[in-house]
């Protein structure tokens, strides 16, 4: 029986969401396969561990020594550090894995020149964005990171920064070596009394918020993702985004960068802030829109930033942004304590070895192995299930917190006759992506939802007929949420939503209580409404007028001029003023946008 995989691949280098579903035939010829009886995988393992021989690993970027002792004791290990792109490329085809940090780009290229022999890229820290995660799918390579060894040292960082830009220790320390004694230049403010806006409630959000509480800091928080009781617990308030902008005397930003948070703080949310905010940012650069920033510093609306990450790294030497007078400047230095690297390197290291052995990974981050006949089943499947995660997540009220959910297939086969684990992925996969800076995937789905606090529980219906097709529905529900589209919210009191596969292709056929017929593509606008003539008429030109193109529209009712949800497909995103026009409908009770 021949190997098959799938992977998962971005169809475009902007947008974490739009994956697709292919069928590639890359395992090279050094390349073996081990099927095991459970979990039914198939998972690729190195040429050296195939013939008993000691793998090479390439470790690219300084790596605590912990973790170097424990690759020496499994593998040869090549320590060549500041490497030219050429270098790495010439070296890569004698490696079987490649331990890089932030500063080393693994482009298409490494993995081109690797010639097939490189099956495991691990990340000794949190960000892949300099991994091609694409081309490492598609050249068989697995992509592991270590993402919680250094959230402390990045929470510490941030309080550091914080700290020091209320008192201006960067600026005054240089002045003091600089042979002045200017006292009354550098007098600082304070932080107790003060509202601190901690933007992305997350593993480093979470412990920057419970340091702030510590130093007498009012804090309140904007992560439409995180569950309230959470917050609650460390004294911390969950708020909408403008209302987080506009009480915040300090941000910290937490964010991972995705398209949605990518330039959060931009032109007009600056122009919504307090005068003289103070702005820390140890989560990427690409979360400010840098110029936007320099603007608002030099009009007074930002009177400090300090900042330990930037959109390109190392920034440039002209940068205006760390020339600036009220801007403190760090390298990159959030995960760098002792403690926190040697915590990465031994997670890095056990997760390339354990990678390297074949065993599955807790924490990789892209494609997974699955057997080819459960994967051309399911291949449909796979679509719809992302889908009904991405759909189900957004309708998803800010604040709410999203922990329990339940999946429901029905299907015409006996439960030891279907495997579900890649579904329940991609629905977590769905669920997880948009709201983090995590890549789910069959290996780490499981792992990823526990870590979120998210409970996953499976149900199945068995259905009468023939188990030809091996589903007939799945079913979503979030319970103890509050709903952005009430129309979405069952009588159960929970978001539900409901898809088939028809024609090979994912639709959506149920929200909430009300049955829609419309095929999962591009984006939608659910409207819920009286159910009246004309309406579809109304919303159709208007959105014409807005130049948004519609590809379908499909109106389920509870009864004949009674409620009814109206699911309008559109190939653009309708702007503010388009969307609003649609909310002036009388009959319209409620719409939403969604992104799939
Ligand atoms: N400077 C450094 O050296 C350093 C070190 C560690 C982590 N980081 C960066 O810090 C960031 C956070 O890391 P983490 O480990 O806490 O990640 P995390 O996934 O635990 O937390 C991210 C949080 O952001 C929230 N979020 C996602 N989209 C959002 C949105 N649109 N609006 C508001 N909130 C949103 C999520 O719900 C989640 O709670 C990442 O970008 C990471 O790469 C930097
Ligand atoms: O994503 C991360 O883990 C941090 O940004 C740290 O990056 P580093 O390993 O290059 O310090």
């Amino acid at each position: 029986m021949p190997a098959f995989s799938f992977t998962l691949t971005k169809s475009s280098p902007s947008s974490l969401s739009s994956w697709t579903l292919s069928l590639p035939s890359f395992l090279p010829t050094t390349t073996t396969t081990t099927r095991r009886r459970h979990p039914k995988s198939i998972v690729v393992v190195s040429a050296a561990a195939a013939m008993n021989a000691k793998p090479t690993i390439l470790v690219a970027e300084k790596l605590g020594e912990a973790g170097l002792q424990l690759l020496n004791n499994f593998a040869n290990v090549d320590c060549s550090y500041n490497m030219t792109p050429e270098e790495l490329c010439t070296k890569i085809s004698l490696c079987d894995a490649l331990i890089v940090r932030s500063g080393t780009k693994v482009t298409r290229q490494v993995f081109e020149s690797s010639g097939g022999r490189l099956k495991v890229v691990g990340r000794a820290g949190v960000g892949i964005d300099n991994v091609d995660l694409s081309a490492a799918t598609e050249h068989g390579c697995l992509v592991v990171n270590a993402p919680t060894a250094n959230t402390i040292a990045a929470a510490e960082h941030g309080i550091a920064l914080l700290t020091a830009m209320a008192r201006n220790i960067a600026q005054s320390n240089a002045s003091v070596k600089a042979g002045k004694w200017q006292r009354s230049k550098y007098v600082g403010v304070s932080l107790v009394g003060k509202t601190l806006l901690v933007m992305g409630f997350g593993k480093v959000g979470s412990e920057v918020a419970r340091r702030a509480r510590g130093l007498g800091m009012q804090v309140i928080a904007y992560d439409p993702y995180a569950p309230a009781d959470r917050a609650r617990a460390i004294g911390v308030e969950l708020v909408t985004f403008d209302e987080a902008i506009s009480a915040a005397d300090f941000i910290s930003l937490h964010l991972p960068l995705t398209p949605t948070t990518s330039k959060i703080l931009n032109d007009e949310c600056f122009s919504k802030m307090k005068k003289g905010v103070r702005i820390v940012n140890v989560a990427r650069g690409g979360v400010i829109d840098e110029e936007a920033l320099v603007r608002a510093l030099s009009s007074g609306i930002v009177a400090q930033a300090a900042l330990d990450v930037f959109t390109e790294e190392p920034p440039p030497e002209d940068s205006m942004l760390v020339l600036h007078e009220n801007v403190i400047v760090t390298p990159h230095l959030g995960a760098s304590t002792m403690e926190a690297q040697e915590g990465v390197a031994i997670e890095i290291a056990e997760a390339v070895a354990g990678a390297l052995k074949g065993e599955l990974a807790a924490t990789a981050v892209n494609a997974p192995m699955v057997p080819a006949e459960v994967l051309s089943e399911l291949a449909p499947f796979v679509g719809l299930a992302e889908k009904l995660g991405r759909l189900a997540v957004q309708l998803v009220a800010g604040g709410s917190g999203v922990q329990s959910v339940k999946i429901t297939y029905a299907s015409a086969r006996g439960p030891d006759d279907l495997d579900t684990r890649l579904l329940r992925a991609m629905i977590t996969k769905g669920l997880i992506e948009p709201i983090s800076s995590v890549f789910v995937n069959l290996v780490n789905a499981d792992f990823t939802a526990k870590q979120k606090g998210l409970k996953i529980t499976e149900e199945r219906i068995v259905l009468d007929g023939s188990p030809g097709k091996p589903l007939e529905f799945i079913q979503l529900q979030i319970a103890n949420v509050e709903s952005k589209f009430a129309g979405a919210i069952s009588e159960s009191a929970e978001i539900k939503v409901q898809g088939m596969v028809k024609e090979g292709l994912p639709h959506l056929t149920m929200v909430g209580s009300f049955g829609v017929d419309v095929s999962l593509e591009g984006s939608l606008i659910l409207c819920k409404q009286v159910d009246r003539p004309g309406i579809i008429g109304k919303v159709g030109s208007i959105l014409g007028e807005g130049n948004v193109n519609v590809n379908f529209m499909s109106v389920g009712r509870t009864a004949p001029q009674k409620q009814a949800v109206m699911t309008i497909g559109v190939d653009e995103e309708p702007d503010t003023e388009t969307l609003q026009k649609i909310g002036e409908i009388v009959a319209i009770e409620e719409f939403v946008f969604l992104k799939l």
